[in-house]
């Protein structure tokens, strides 16, 4: 089979996509496959790092206000469809499956006019605008909340979860806290991180807890995401860094830490939060205020109403109040375990062979 994937930006958008090719290549290892981004995305660092086939097209997203650089994005989106044909006649792929972001857009409808199978993977609780865009014109749309199938094409959507969690969901401890992070494999290890960019807002207030971190019985494991970590590092609060913390730009192959992690504090991006219910985590999610149609307060509602997480507003955020929960959660393992049971029942962990499946049906 030839599957050509598409979908990039962050790395919510990108890690199912390599997901779904890593269980393709289990069940079917004679896959050809094609991955196509942009070159100013995550995508094109993290998918040629997984030795997967890469190429690009240039592409940007509209502005919300009237702007002129609007007529660009018209006229780089017309470009990109029909560099998209070209790669597509190259390629000859069987079936073409966009995972978000802008790039998807003109890939996946380029695809389509072509008369090639296609589907997008929605992983969030409301429809991004290039998946909406895109599902009057694909065959199938894979969805991973229940809030979201009013936004498509009632006769297109299957309900599929997100393939990173099964990916995850498999995971065993590696000790690679221990070996590679200096941690203590004794103490409990709280993972804080602000999706795959990292988030100003969740640093500030864990730059000011790394005080209130110091002499308590857990370790916590800070990532800052790359683009904020220099900065980070030259702030005062961490020049005499209490052995229980370890601040990292970006942890790369994250499912291989995830089942040493006792809890998170995080964003509440969908992909972060499949991996979550994948294996159980009890998690502290913080919103990002800044997504379309304030998306990820809804992934977090969906869990916190299901009692497998609590949510705090980024307007309400500062070390204090991120201690205090971080506190309340950790000195109640009653309370973690309980969080930890929900959030499995949430889970989806035969997310890619759900997907799969729809691939599979379309094709025949
Ligand atoms: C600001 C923004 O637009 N965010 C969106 C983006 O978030 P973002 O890209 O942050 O996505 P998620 O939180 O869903 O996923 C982050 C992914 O990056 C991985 N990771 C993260 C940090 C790290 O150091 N190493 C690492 O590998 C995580 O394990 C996870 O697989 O896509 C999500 C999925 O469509 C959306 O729900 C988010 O709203």
């Amino acid at each position: 089979m030839r599957l050509l994937v598409s979908g990039g930006g962050t790395g919510g958008h990108i890690y199912p996509a390599l997901a779904l090719i890593e269980a393709i290549k289990q069940q079917r290892p004679d896959t050809e496959v094609l991955y196509v981004g942009t070159t100013k995305g995550l995508e094109s660092k993290i998918v040629p790092n997984a030795g997967i086939p890469f190429k690009t097209i240039e592409i940007q997203g509209f502005k919300r206000s009237l702007s002129p650089e609007n007529f660009k994005t018209v006229y780089l989106f017309l470009k990109s469809v029909h560099d998209s044909k070209k790669i597509i006649k190259e390629f000859k792929p069987d079936v073409v499956i966009g995972t978000g972001g802008y790039v998807c857009g003109a890939v996946v409808y380029a695809a389509a006019k072509m008369k090639v199978k296609t589907i997008i993977h929605e992983q969030n609780s409301v429809a991004g605008v290039t998946n909406k865009f895109l599902s009057h014109y694909v065959d199938k749309v894979g969805i991973c909340f229940d809030d979201v199938r009013a936004d498509f094409p009632a006769k297109k959507v299957v309900f599929t979860g997100n393939p990173r969690a099964q990916q995850v969901a498999t995971m065993k401890p590696t000790g690679r806290l221990a070996t590679e992070y200096q941690l203590d494999p004794n103490k409990k290890t709280i993972l804080i991180f602000g999706g795959s960019r990292g988030a100003l807002g969740i640093n500030n207030a864990s730059l000011e807890a790394i005080e209130y971190f110091k002499d308590q019985p857990y370790q916590v494991l800070f990532v800052t995401g790359r683009v904020h970590y220099d900065k980070i590092m030259e702030d005062s609060r961490v020049k005499d860094l209490p052995k229980n913390v370890v601040i990292k730009p970006y942890i790369a192959d994250m499912p291989s830490i995830l089942p040493e992690i006792a809890a998170i504090v995080g964003r509440a991006g969908a992909t972060s939060l499949a991996e979550i219910t994948a294996l159980g985590i009890p998690t502290i999610l913080i919103p990002s205020p800044y997504v379309t149609h304030d998306h990820q307060t809804k992934n977090a509602q969906s869990l916190v109403n299901k009692g497998a997480a609590l949510m705090i507003k980024e307007s309400e955020l500062n070390g204090k109040v991120l201690f205090e929960n971080i506190q309340a959660m950790m000195a109640d393992p009653k309370k973690q375990a309980q969080m930890a049971a929900n959030a499995k029942k949430a889970g989806v962990p035969d997310a890619a062979d759900r997907l799969i499946k729809v691939m599979k049906d379309l094709l025949n």
